[in-house]
């Protein structure tokens, strides 16, 4: 079993046993079909995984993780908000007729800030200081910018990361405010342990914890039956992860940069549905 399908299980068995439903509140949230989508959940959960023990992959299922850093790319690297940008049609419901998603995630990573070093975006300036500051306890990002909300078609959930290095090692926090366990926990957990990796390698540093800090975690009415299979599929040892390490420029990567070796999930054919 991977640390990852540990932590999940425990977040998954704990909001199941001891979650709270909103089902006697309006939800913004519905299903294709119009139905609300309801959830059940648990508030404050934080999760600590250690890069250097092993990748926190999923084994339960399988995690696109290939899909998953194409995204990640999308957003910290191209600072995209158009879907026609990303090969994955995750974001498909919540785009314009042009592809934008409005001024959300790589939007506001884009954006540049005045610094007495000249201006920057959120990405370069903490490149810029995890190379010259490294003991800055200011090396963050956030994107939930409340001056630009009424112009996303979501609001961001993965919202907010800080760097923190240790001696040579690179911790992180990563803030989400909202998040579908089924679909999306450990689609998240593998894209920032991704960044934690590509931010150190080209900083010259090792990747340390990243600690996931989840104020509403949920799980969608309909994914209940889904999940509750998942905990009695056989999980498998966590795969090892690893990075181009000739690569020194957080812009040279590309999903072909990352390998992961002797990944072997159970078995899985649920089709999971996405409330909208
Ligand atoms: N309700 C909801 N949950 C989310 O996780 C979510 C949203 N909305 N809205 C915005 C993005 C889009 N995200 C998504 C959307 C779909 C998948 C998904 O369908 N995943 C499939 C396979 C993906 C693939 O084709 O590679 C899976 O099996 O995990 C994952 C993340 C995460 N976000
Ligand atoms: O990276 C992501 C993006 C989205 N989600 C989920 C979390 C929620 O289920 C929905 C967003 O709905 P809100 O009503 O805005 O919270 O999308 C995720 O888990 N991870």
């Amino acid at each position: 079993m991977s640390y990852a399908d540990q932590v999940f299980m425990q977040n998954i068995q704990e909001i199941l046993d001891h979650g709270v439903w909103d089902t006697d509140q309006n939800v913004r949230p519905h299903w294709e079909d119009g139905t609300p989508a309801h959830t059940i959940k648990k508030f404050g959960i934080v999760n600590r995984y250690d890069l250097q023990k092993e990748f926190p992959i999923l084994t339960l299922r399988r995690t696109y993780w290939k899909t998953a850093v194409d995204e990640l790319l999308w957003i910290w690297q191209k600072k995209s908000n158009n879907v026609h940008d990303l090969n994955a049609r995750i974001w498909d419901q919540w785009a314009d007729e042009t592809g934008s998603i409005g001024k959300a995630y790589g939007y506001q990573l884009a954006v540049k800030h005045h610094y007495p070093e000249g201006d920057m975006d959120q990405v370069d300036r903490v490149l810029y200081d995890l190379k010259h500051n490294p003991a800055s306890r200011r090396i963050l990002t956030n994107i939930y910018n409340f001056a630009d909300l009424s112009e996303m078609h979501l609001y961001p959930c993965a919202y907010s990361m800080t760097f923190n290095v240790s001696g040579n090692v690179l911790n992180a926090i990563l803030n989400q405010r909202s998040q579908d366990m089924l679909a999306a926990n450990n689609w998240n957990v593998v894209q920032y342990a991704v960044l934690v990796y590509m931010m150190a390698q080209v900083s010259g540093l090792v990747p340390g914890e990243l600690v996931h800090v989840i104020a509403d975690a949920h799980i969608y009415d309909r994914h209940v039956p889904i999940v509750e299979k998942m905990l009695t599929q056989t999980p498998a040892p966590a795969p090892k992860f690893a990075i181009d390490p000739s690569v020194m420029d957080f812009y040279a990567f590309t999903r072909n940069s990352f390998t992961m070796e002797g990944y072997t999930p159970a078995p899985f054919e649920d089709k999971i549905p996405i409330a909208i």
